[in-house]
């Protein structure tokens, strides 16, 4: 029987010259994640970010925050997540985004990360907590392949930097009733002095 405290095995879902894609579901159990969840939904100073791009605003459909894992005044929860994501990766991380998608209304449209500021060669790895929702991987090229994956709670999916030369990734807007989700992705980020 699984159970969480046998997390599932880890899933590779791409792997070639363009990048690795991986799902580790049990990458922390599920209670723990109701718990970051709910503390993190309550807690965080969360963000509207709408930006004003030529002659119209562009929405960001959803509430972010950032923080340096370095920071001070890091919240303990974002600390021990950032252990547990660096234990299931062997990655060394510096730097988290944090989205929170109130309902199905909220989203990220297909996008590569940026990659100028990221340490060359280090993976993006998003945690997520909350509601399920479905992140869409599709290659930038014809052939066209397009992966769909539900992203649980307490779930891990890990993007190799090279991915994000040859892959847009986005979770849609669903219209079915849809709890609220928050992601941490973790990134290594260049450090400029
Ligand atoms: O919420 C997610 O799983 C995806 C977030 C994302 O793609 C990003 O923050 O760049
Ligand atoms: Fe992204």
């Amino acid at each position: 029987m699984q159970s969480s405290l046998f997390p599932a095995e880890t899933q590779i879902l791409w792997d070639d010259h363009r990048g690795a894609i991986t799902y580790h579901p049990g990458c922390i159990p599920l209670d723990l994640a109701e718990r970051w969840f709910v503390a993190l939904r309550d807690s965080i100073t969360w963000a509207d970010e709408r930006r004003r791009m030529y002659d119209r605003d562009v929405d960001v459909p959803r509430l972010v925050a950032r923080f340096a894992l370095d920071d001070p005044n890091l919240p303990e929860i974002i600390a021990s997540a950032a252990d547990a994501v660096s234990r299931t990766t062997g990655a060394m991380f510096n730097s988290v985004g944090l989205n929170f998608y109130r309902d199905g209304r909220d989203s990220v449209a297909p996008h590569n990360d940026k990659l100028h500021d990221l340490v060359v060669d280090a993976p993006i790895a998003i945690l997520s907590l909350g509601a399920v929702r479905r992140m869409t991987i599709r290659t930038k090229t014809t052939p066209r392949t397009i992966l769909h994956l539900d992203l649980a709670p307490g779930s891990l999916f890990v993007m190799s930097y090279a991915t994000q030369l040859h892959f847009d990734h986005g979770i849609p807007k669903v219209t079915t009733p849809t709890g609220a989700r928050i992601s941490l992705a973790f990134r290594q980020r260049q450090v400029t002095t």
